[in-house]
């Protein structure tokens, strides 16, 4: 999917929302445990319950591995549940993979080819030929975690190199890359006050943004120093969405949380016209 397509369907839908799919068999009700691919199940009744309120999904990639081969048969057929019956919404694999350049390049034939998502999460820490093989397939984006969302990222990405925070250095350094019009970034909903100056060093770039709910972000102050004129935002909730009840009704639960986050989009995008 290009970004032209993704920011048609932001308009259309009133909507940057990102929905993660990070299904739990410890947090699904009970009763789908009896389906044959409960984890399958679980994602396609919220896919089926909130596509129309959400322009992405996001499966981290954790929860399928976890349970081995059953977890990935359920990722695969997830992911290709979402590019037959909705086309337009654009799959963000979050699997933070990154490595030498040979094995990067195998990371990115699994996640583009294989399985067809249109973005994978990376992690910079290894450099430009761990990123590069991921930013050589047309129409495929590369998310680089520059700023995350949590208390661990005061560890190293806010620490100084050469006299610039490390995390400036990876969204100034990663603009040099070749193919670098495929990059988006990582920026955490609870560190919106950074955003300002993230703006002035990727002032078009889309970010992918986690930790509105759970995480207590806000979407507000997300939207006040981050927006673009092109929108430039994909905000993620996972559990405030996906896990609103665990009863009978949890799509249904989950289609009310993701509609009032649709809600609040919707007014966040009024400001651009
Ligand atoms: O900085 C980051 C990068 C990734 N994540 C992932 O996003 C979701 C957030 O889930 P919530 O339930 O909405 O908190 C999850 O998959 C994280 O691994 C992040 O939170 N922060």
């Amino acid at each position: 999917m290009t970004t032209q397509e993704l920011v048609a369907q932001i308009h259309k839908k009133q909507s940057f929302l990102c929905i993660g799919l990070d299904t739990d068999l410890e947090k699904i009700p009970a009763f789908l445990l009896e389906e044959e691919d409960p984890i399958f199940a679980f994602n396609k009744a919220i896919i089926d319950a909130t596509h129309d309120l959400c322009v992405s999904y996001k499966p981290n990639i954790a929860f399928y591995e976890a349970y081995g081969v059953q977890g990935w048969s359920a990722l695969r057929k997830t992911i290709k549940y979402l590019n037959k019956e909705y086309p337009e919404i654009f799959t963000i694999a979050d699997a933070k993979r990154g490595d030498i350049g040979n094995t990067s390049t195998r990371y990115a034939k699994a996640f583009f080819e294989d399985l067809n998502f249109d973005s994978i999460t990376i992690a910079p820490y290894m450099g430009r030929d761990s990123v590069e093989p991921f930013l050589q397939f047309k129409d495929k984006h590369t998310i680089l975690l520059a700023l995350t969302s949590n208390q661990g990222a005061f560890d190293f990405q806010i620490k100084k190199v050469d006299g610039n925070e490390l995390y400036k250095e990876v969204l100034s350094v990663s603009t040099t890359y070749e193919g670098a019009e495929n990059l988006m970034y990582v920026v955490g909903a609870t560190k919106a006050e950074y955003l300002k100056e993230i703006r002035e060093i990727v002032p078009e770039s889309f970010l992918l943004v986690p930790g509105v709910g759970a995480q207590g972000g806000s979407l507000e102050d997300v939207c006040k120093y981050g927006m673009t004129k092109g929108v430039g935002l994909l905000i993620n909730s996972s559990r405030g969405i996906i896990y609103a009840s665990n009863q009978e009704d949890f799509a249904s639960a989950a289609r009310i949380n993701a509609k009032k986050l649709q809600v609040s989009m919707e007014k966040e995008l009024e400001r651009l016209n």
